[in-house]
């Protein structure tokens, strides 16, 4: 993978009050655990400043996150494993029980991990092209946490969620806007951030605190559940990484993308 340049994360304020949360990790935002470490900052500052909202999106041209980075569960060193997987929680729980606004401006490919934080995200706009969204752990042989299920079913209706999580379902755009995964498409990521702001403008009028409140109280389930079993869903996934046979597949999941990419 190419070494990074820059910061792995912008925050810039807009003239509107607006945070935009930029991911910056090429080539494809895979989430490992300095990327979280920075998107859990950024997601303190966002709370700590009172900024009324912010926009999450990527400063890939054809990637929003390509999820978990697949090298922080292969071999991985053990205590790095644990604290990866607690800032993993950690970002979660700061971005789905935030209590200003969210939305994602998707602008390329959301799998797994990426399409998480989307959903964490109260809306969102994704970008026109042969891009795809969802769930695909299935596919891989593992089991999407409870959390990461838990967030679809705050998103599309159940049997849906039910029916792309068993079988991995990667939507297209226009099946994700059929299925209400995304709420809009966008001609671009200009287009895709406009229409996350005319979102957000929708607030104008409605109290803030009502607003927060409404949110955190809708979102209680799954936030409690995490924060009743995180040390169990830790162990969990610890399990999962000492497993020969699941770093058995991973292996071959890396030489499969590998080679995918040589092509
Ligand atoms: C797989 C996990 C298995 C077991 C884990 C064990 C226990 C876990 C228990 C519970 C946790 C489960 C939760 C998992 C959630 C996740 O998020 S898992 C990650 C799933 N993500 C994917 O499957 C996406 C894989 N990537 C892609 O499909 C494509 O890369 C993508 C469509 C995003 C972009 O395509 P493209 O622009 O063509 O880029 P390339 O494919 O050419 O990739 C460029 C380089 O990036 C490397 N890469 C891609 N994805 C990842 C990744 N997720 N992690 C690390 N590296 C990644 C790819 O290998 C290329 O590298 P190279 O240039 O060859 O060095």
């Amino acid at each position: 993978m190419a070494a990074q340049a820059g910061p792995l994360v912008d925050l810039s304020i807009d003239n509107d009050g607006i945070a935009i949360l930029t991911m910056n990790r090429p080539p494809v935002n895979s989430l490992n655990l300095e990327l979280l470490e920075e998107i859990g900052k950024s997601l303190d500052e966002v709370a700590k400043n009172k900024t009324k909202s912010m926009i999450l999106t990527s400063s890939s041209p054809s990637v929003f996150s390509a999820g978990l980075d697949i090298m922080e569960m292969y071999k991985p060193d053990l205590k790095r494993a644990e604290i990866f997987w607690t800032t993993l929680q950690d970002v979660w729980i700061k971005l789905f029980g935030s209590s200003y606004i969210t939305a994602a401006a998707i602008n390329g490919h959301a799998p797994a991990g990426g399409c998480l934080l989307s959903m964490s995200c109260e809306y969102r706009v994704m970008v026109e092209g042969k891009y795809t969204i969802g769930l695909n752990e299935t596919a891989l042989g593992i089991v999407a946490p409870t959390w990461f299920m838990d967030t679809m079913c705050h998103t599309i209706p159940i049997r849906q969620a039910e029916y792309a999580l068993t079988t991995a379902r990667m939507f297209t755009v226009d099946e994700a806007l059929q299925v209400g995964l995304i709420d809009e498409s966008a001609s671009d990521k200009a287009d895709a951030i406009d229409k996350c702001k005319k979102f957000i403008r929708k607030f104008d009028k409605i109290p803030s605190l009502a607003r927060a409140v409404t949110k955190q109280k809708i979102r209680e389930g799954p936030l409690v559940r995490l924060q009743k079993n995180r040390q169990q869903d830790t162990a969990e996934f610890l399990g999962f990484l000492k497993n020969p046979k699941i770093q058995q597949s991973l292996e071959m999941y890396i030489q499969s993308l590998k080679q995918k990419a040589a092509k």
